[in-house]
């Protein structure tokens, strides 16, 4: 099944000449993890932005799990459009413990679903004894769990993670990447994820999408690389 369907989208900031996303199409199927390389400046972030809605593309459509989110006469609202975001720097909110952060979004649910839901995401990232915790009493490594624990608990259909390892050091990367694809494939998700480290493809991805820039700076068409 289809989960992701971007089809010519196009999009420029304000005021400039030339746009910075330049007629991309490419599919996801779902449970597939892909990658989305290109260098720095070349529009991956922007990508997800646009896909989870918080940029308004001038021409294109998305369409996700079979419903159109965007396309010339329609803008779904972030929230409403199934998809789950894990930022950089993990976004979780301080004041909050672990258990608020992840219950946080669940509020169309009753209490036991919530508590329910809530059971399921610590056991899937093996957090459970950390419920009670600050973000700040955590490592970086379990902030990004729980990062992930958070937007996985409303069931999105899509998941789009932008540099997710970038708060990471190396040594724990390697552990990290192994244990992220293994959540992601058990809980069957959808994921797109942006980074600048071919590796990380490598680690984690089924295939990779790369924005490329010509030497006129407008950036072409996504190639799609198929790994293994
Ligand atoms: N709000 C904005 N207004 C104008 N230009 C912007 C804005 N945000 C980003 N840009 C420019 O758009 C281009 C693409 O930015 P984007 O963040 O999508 O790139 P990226 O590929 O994710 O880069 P990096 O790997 O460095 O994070 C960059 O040249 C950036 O300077």
């Amino acid at each position: 099944m289809k989960i992701l369907d971007v089809e010519g989208l196009t999009f420029s900031f304000r005021g400039a000449k030339k746009p910075i996303l330049n007629d991309v199409s490419f599919k996801m199927n779902q449970g597939e993890i892909v990658g989305v390389l290109g260098q720095s400046g070349s529009g991956k972030s922007t990508l997800l932005r646009v896909i989870a809605g918080l940029e308004v593309p001038e021409r294109g459509t998305v369409t996700v799990a079979g419903k159109t989110v965007v396309n010339h006469k329609l803008f779904v609202q972030p929230e409403n459009r199934g998809i789950g975001m894990v930022f950089q720097d993990y976004a979780l909110f301080p004041h909050m413990t672990v258990k608020d952060n992840i219950l946080f979004g669940l509020n169309g649910m009753s209490r036991s679903e919530r508590k329910a839901r809530l059971t399921e995401m610590l056991e899937l990232v093996q957090m459970t004894e950390y419920a009670k915790r600050y973000p700040h009493e955590l490592s970086g490594g379990q902030q990004q769990r729980i990062a992930l624990a958070r937007a996985l608990a409303p069931k999105p259909s899509l998941l789009l993670m932008d540099e997710p390892f970038s708060n990471l050091d190396a040594d724990l990367k390697g552990e990290i990447r192994e244990e992220l694809r293994l959540i992601l494939k058990a809980a069957n998700m959808t994921c797109m994820m942006v980074t600048h480290d071919r590796h990380d493809v490598d680690a984690i991805c089924d295939r990779s999408i790369s924005l490329t820039e010509e030497k006129s700076r407008a950036v072409e068409k996504v190639k799609v690389l198929v790994h293994g």
